[in-house]
């Protein structure tokens, strides 16, 4: 099998195309490409690992016909179009943890910078002028610092603020009292924060919600003399108002490492008063540039060697550990996924998909993926276990997912059941030997089938003589029959056949089956 090839489309340690290489892929590293080079060149490769600047627009994905993984080596995927991206089944991950201390490192240098105005103090002392009566900074000791957003990032800077004997409070309403209480934080409002902290630090992504979140409203009300940091993302703050706060004195300084238009060469910000600035460098460091590069070549080499699924955010995690157990399971749910797909007519609005006995101890939700990529096959081509469920709620199709503890007579069995116009009808299917995936139910007759190749599905009613009639229709057609699988509800009533052919069954072939006396039903299905 020839080695995935990964593109690394941005600066990035060198660590990354060498642990690409020693993971197996090849690697190609191209940083500062434009928009169009990059459309030109991804469809030739498998991963895309980027940092800021490579923008994956809708554009450059429908480009990027091979592309399995993008990894962002860093926490915000902004730059990334994820629901596109999912849509067109490619797995986005990042590396939530490898740059967290160097930013909140990062947010607490700028606090500390914005206290004792170092940057203008430097400036001018280099310029000989020797400033030190124009200089008055405060300490921050016994001062309040307002976080907004405590997740990873925030909850660093909290334990650095307090090491600096500041008391910290913090918005976030994802925050739990309990988790407040092991930080040793105060969890308040919004509002309440803002008017009393002295200093406020940033540390939420960039959502519908936290857009603007400190609004000139906001800013107008706050604690006067409030400063303020952001190094988390530009467009949390409203950029012109908090230039009036700062020409006011209503907020005594801002310091930002972010901005809402990157890069920011020109911003009216540049020249108000206690303002400093930094590009984007909340993440640069040696070692959280080793961390992020090293982690996400690990992530993605994984994915796109074993399977192994870490930290992405639009599928669900599955270890290097996990995904050789799970293979068989997956390639069993998604055979049975296609059956009903096939199978079922009409508009089908629920499916649920129950896991039995050993299945029912297993990750469950790669399990829905594949089965929802085999029946999502029904209508579209490119589906896969990423897109699968976006699809899936997109036509409205409502998935429950089972698990039972009980063994019935097998010890490890998928159930997948759609709603039809006519009730629910169910397949069901198990392993052999732990590998061999088995159709063992169809609509309620059991049977024992292996769902591969071209195969032909036929109900008929259960008279000596069916099976001889329909080999020789094949035959005349020259058409070989791999096996034969007979199932029946009871003798003399209706039974299921499941032929495997050499080859799919044409037109003729399948208008000639209909006719056979006894048929009730006849499909050809592919797997
Ligand atoms: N400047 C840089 O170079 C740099 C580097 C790393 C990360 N970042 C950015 O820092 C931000 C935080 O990163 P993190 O790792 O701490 O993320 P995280 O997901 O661990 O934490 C984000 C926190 O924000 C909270 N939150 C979400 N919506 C909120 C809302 N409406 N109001 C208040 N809180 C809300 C969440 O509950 C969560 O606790 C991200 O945007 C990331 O992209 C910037
Ligand atoms: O890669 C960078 O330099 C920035 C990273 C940062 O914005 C992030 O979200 O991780």
């Amino acid at each position: 099998m020839s080695k995935p090839k990964v593109l690394i489309s941005d600066k990035m340690d060198p660590n990354a195309a060498r642990i690409f290489e020693e993971r197996g892929c090849e690697v190609d590293v191209k940083p500062g490409m434009t928009p169009d080079e990059l459309k030109g060149v991804i469809g030739d490769y498998h991963g895309l690992a980027i940092r800021s600047s490579t923008k994956v627009t809708p554009d450059i994905l429908d480009a990027a016909t091979n592309l399995k993984v993008i990894g962002r080596a860093g926490i915000g995927v902004d730059n990334v179009d994820v629901p596109y991206a999912s849509g067109k089944g490619v797995v986005v991950m990042n590396t939530p943890f490898g740059n967290s201390i160097t930013t909140a490192e990062h947010a607490i240098a700028m606090m500390m910078a914005l206290a004792r105005q170092i940057p203008d103090a430097n400036t001018r002392t280099k310029a000989g002028e020797w400033p030190k009566k124009d200089f008055m900074g405060v300490e921050v000791t016994a001062k309040t610092l307002g976080l907004i957003g405590a997740g990873n990032i925030g909850s660093i800077v909290a334990s650095r603020a307090q090491g600096l004997r500041m008391k910290v409070i913090a918005y976030d309403p994802f925050l739990t009292e309990d988790r407040a209480i092991e930080l040793g934080i105060e969890k308040v409002d919004l509002d309440t924060l803002l008017s009393r902290a002295d200093f406020v630090t940033l540390h939420t992504p960039l959502t519908d919600e936290t857009r603007n979140i400190l609004s000139r409203e906001r800013l107008e009300n706050a604690k006067p003399g409030i400063r303020i940091v952001n190094c988390a993302r530009g467009g949390l703050i409203d950029e012109v108002a908090l230039k009036d706060c700062l020409e006011s004195g209503q907020v005594a300084g801002a310091a930002l490492d972010v901005f809402a238009e990157e890069p920011a060469t020109d911003n009216p910000l540049f020249d108000a008063p206690n303002f400093i600035c930094t590009p984007h460098l909340g993440a640069s460091t040696t070692e959280a540039q080793v961390n992020v590069a090293l982690q996400v070549a690990e992530q993605m080499a994984d994915y796109l060697v074993n399977g192994g699924v870490t930290n992405a955010l639009n599928m669900p995690s599955l270890s290097a550990e996990e995904a050789p157990k799970l293979r068989p399971y997956m390639a069993l749910a998604e055979k049975l996924g296609s059956l009903v797909g096939q199978l079922a007519h009409g508009s089908l609005t629920k499916i649920s998909i129950e896991r039995e006995g050993a299945a029912a101890e297993l990750n469950g939700k790669p399990i829905t993926g594949a089965v929802l990529a085999g029946f999502m096959r029904r209508y579209s081509d490119t589906v896969n276990m990423v897109n699968a469920p976006y699809l899936a709620k997109e036509r409205g199709l409502d998935v429950s997912e089972i698990r039972h503890d009980r063994e019935g007579a097998f010890n490890t069995l998928i159930r997948v059941t759609v709603e039809t116009s006519s009730g629910p009808r169910s397949v069901a299917g198990t392993l052999f030997g732990t590998q061999s995936p088995r159709l063992v139910e169809i609509f309620g007759i059991g049977i024992e089938a292996e769902l591969d190749g071209d195969m032909l599905y036929v109900v008929n009613d259960d008279k000596p003589g069916f099976i001889g009639r329909i080999g020789t229709m094949l035959g005349g057609h020259g058409i070989n029959i791999g096996t034969f699988n007979l199932g029946r509800r009871d003798a003399g009533g209706e039974a299921v056949l499941l032929l495997s052919l050499d080859e799919h069954p044409g037109a003729e072939i399948m208008t000639e089956a209909e006719k056979l006396e006894g048929v009730k039903t006849v499909k050809a299905l592919r797997f």
